[in-house]
Parts: structure tokens; sequence; C-alpha cells
């Protein structure tokens, strides 16, 4: 059975080909400034990138007609369990009005359906970056006014959470890890079996800090600038995202610069760099905390994984508390193609988003 899957983000559009689960077509469109520069809103790029997804295809003698299936990275929707979701009509509304906010993920259930429907074929996303499965005392923040959420990098978190329960020999349903997922956002959730009981939010400030977001600040210091006169809402919400952590000390997002800087005898750069390990580290020996110290294996993935020494420092500092299993970069394409083949093959039932 051939899918096409799509990962839209900021700046590119990851898709492939799949035939059944191996992958027969890959190509990243990458997507510059220049040309996403008259698109003021992130859902008005969808035409210019459904049309050089089509081409695409075509150039590459792959018939749209001959897939059974499109599945879409699924962006910033209402609150859901994890798993296939069919694109219903709700679930595009949702997307197109962005009433949850912006995120190019967005535009992957939009670009799914457009597709699909053109030849009379299912479209589906798999673990948007909303997956909620967060028990009722996680959402506690320390005032009745705000609710802690949770938005992270799902699809990938628990992609490799199967691979290493399979790594450990159990099911991921009946194993209990803790996901640190490094990419130009971070986060760590807590995985007890088969659900992510508690996550940063990864997206709006919490957490530690990453190559582009500032995580978790102190908030009467935030107040006060906010208040300040001198910033406005926009670049707050910068600070926070997009131009913090590593950005924001640094000047770059490029952990694999930052690293060079570190090996060129840079101290500070070696300083913050480190720091943003010792944060992560804090936050997988709390997620230790709350699997109630069961935990099988502790999981590094994303693309700062690749880097031996970042993850040694995180190693020396969690590596009591259970083993540590690495998988550098992402497997999104895959797990969205493993997600829309369950369904396909009638393993698993789409889920309905209401
Ligand atoms: N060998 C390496 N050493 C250090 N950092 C690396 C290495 N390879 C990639 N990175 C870093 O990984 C980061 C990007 O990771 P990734 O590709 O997972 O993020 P993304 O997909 O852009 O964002 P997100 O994962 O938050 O959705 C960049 O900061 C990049 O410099
Ligand atoms: C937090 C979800 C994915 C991202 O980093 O944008």
């Amino acid at each position: 059975m051939k899918q096409l899957v799509i990962n839209p983000g900021s700046t590119s559009t990851k898709i492939a080909v799949f035939d059944d689960l191996e992958m027969i077509f890959e190509k990243t469109l990458r997507h510059s400034v220049e040309e996403l520069a008259p698109y003021g809103k992130i859902i008005e790029e969808f035409e210019f990138r459904k049309n050089i997804i089509l081409e695409v295809l075509k150039e590459s003698g792959i018939k749209v007609e001959e897939l059974s299936g499109v599945v879409g990275r699924g962006g910033l929707l209402k609150p859901m369990s994890g798993g296939t979701y069919e694109v219903s009509d709700s679930m595009l509304k949702d997307l197109k009005e962005g009433a949850r906010g912006e995120h190019a993920s967005n535009l992957g259930g939009i670009l799914a359906y457009e597709i699909a429907s053109d030849v009379n074929i299912p479209s589906f996303i798999v673990d948007p970056v909303v997956v909620d499965e967060m028990k009722p005392i996680a959402r506690l923040t320390g005032h009745p006014q705000f609710e802690r959420k949770s938005i992270f990098h799902a699809l990938n978190q628990k992609a490799v959470g199967r691979k290493a329960a399979q790594q450990l020999g159990k099911k991921y349903e009946e194993t209990n890890l803790v996901v640190a997922h490094l990419g130009g956002g971070v986060s760590v959730g807590a995985h007890k079996e088969g659900k992510v009981i508690d996550v940063n939010n990864a997206l709006d400030g919490e957490g530690p800090y990453s190559p582009e977001r500032s995580g978790t600040l102190p908030v009467t210091d935030l107040a006060k600038l906010a208040f300040s006169g001198n910033v406005s809402l926009e670049e707050v919400k910068k600070m926070i995202k997009g131009n913090g952590g590593l950005t924001a000390y640094l000047g770059t997002n490029n952990a694999k610069v930052v690293s060079e800087m570190c090996d060129e005898g840079d101290q500070n750069a070696r300083l913050i760099y480190e720091g943003m390990a010792y944060q992560i580290a804090k936050d997988i020996a709390a997620n230790a905390a709350v699997l109630e110290g069961n935990v099988d294996a502790i999981v590094i993935t994303g693309g700062i994984a690749y880097d031996v020494e970042f993850v040694s420092w995180i190693e020396k500092r969690v590596g009591f508390i259970a083993e540590v299993l690495v998988f550098p970069g992402e497997d999104e394409l895959e797990a969205l193609a493993e997600g829309g083949l369950r369904v396909l093959k009638g393993e698993e039932e789409a889920k309905i988003y209401s």
C-alpha cells in the first residue's frame, strides 16, 4: 500500500512516499525567506506548498492516483490522545482558523486532505503536537487561572518510545520511559505504559531552554519586563519562542556551531551549552519522580542527540536513574507512515476528532 506523507516545518516541507513501510521516495522541499515573504500567516502558504508537492511528485513519476492514503503531521488542535486521526471537516476548520495558534504543522492535515480528496482516498494525521495524556495532577500550575498544557514532539517521542521498548524486549504499552527530544525546541516527557502522563509545554516557555526557546523564565521578572513599556507583546513572545535560549545567549540556533565554539575554547559558549544539558538533566530527573522511580530507560533523541559530548553531560547527571538509550535525529516520516498504515491495514481504527 502506497502512502504519501507530509511533514511541514517553518522553512521546509518534508515529503516521502512509502510502499508499506519501505520508503521509496523522499525529498525535503526548502522554502526560502523570499518565497515565503508574500504570505502573512502560515495558513496562507497552503496553495504554494501544495503546488510544489504535486510538481515534485509529477517530476519524479509518482502518480497520486496510485496512493492508498495521505498522512500529514497534525497541528495545534484541541488536546487529544495519541494515535491516528482521519482528517474531518471539524479538524480542517480548526486547522484553517488556527484558533489554538500558528504552527507549520497546521498545514499537514490540510495538505493531506486536499491532495487525498482530489483522488478520493483517505487522509490522516498522526500524534500531533497537542497529544494530551496528562494526569489531572500534572495540569496544576499553582494558580487556578492557569493550567499546564501538553504541547510537545509527540510524533517523534512516541516513535522512539516504541523503538526503545522494542530494544528492551518489551511492548511500549508495558514500558516506563523518560524521553527527551532535543531539537530546535526541547521536550521531556514521562511515558507510563504508552501514555505521556507529564511533559513540558515545549512551545510556550516551559521546561529547559533550547536552541531557540527560552524555556521557563523567572515569572515576576518577566511580568515586570512586559509592563515596562519598553517591549511589545510580540517582542516578549519572540524572546520566549524564536529568539530565546542559545539564540539569545550566543546569537545562533545551531547547536553544532555552539559545539564548535566550545571546541575552540570559548568558555562562555561552553557554560551556556552545558547549562542547557544541565536543565535537561534536571527535567529528566523530575520525570523520573513522576514515574515514581520505575524507569526502564531514559531515551535521548532529536538533532542534538548526535552530539556525543552533549549527551555525556546529560548522562553523567541522570545515569544513576536508568540506562540511557540514544536515538539521534528524528523518525517523523516513518512514524507518520506507520500510523497511516496501521489504519489502512485495519490493525487500528482511525480516531475521530471532535
Ligand atoms: N552533530 C551535531 N552536533 C550538535 N548539534 C547538532 C548536530 N546535528 C544536528 N544538531 C542540532 O540539532 C538541532 C536541530 O534538531 P532537529 O532537526 O531535531 O530540530 P528541528 O526539527 O529543527 O526542530 P524540532 O525538533 O524542535 O521540531 C540544531 O540546533 C542542530 O544544530
Ligand atoms: C513543540 C512542538 C514542536 C515544535 O518544536 O515546534
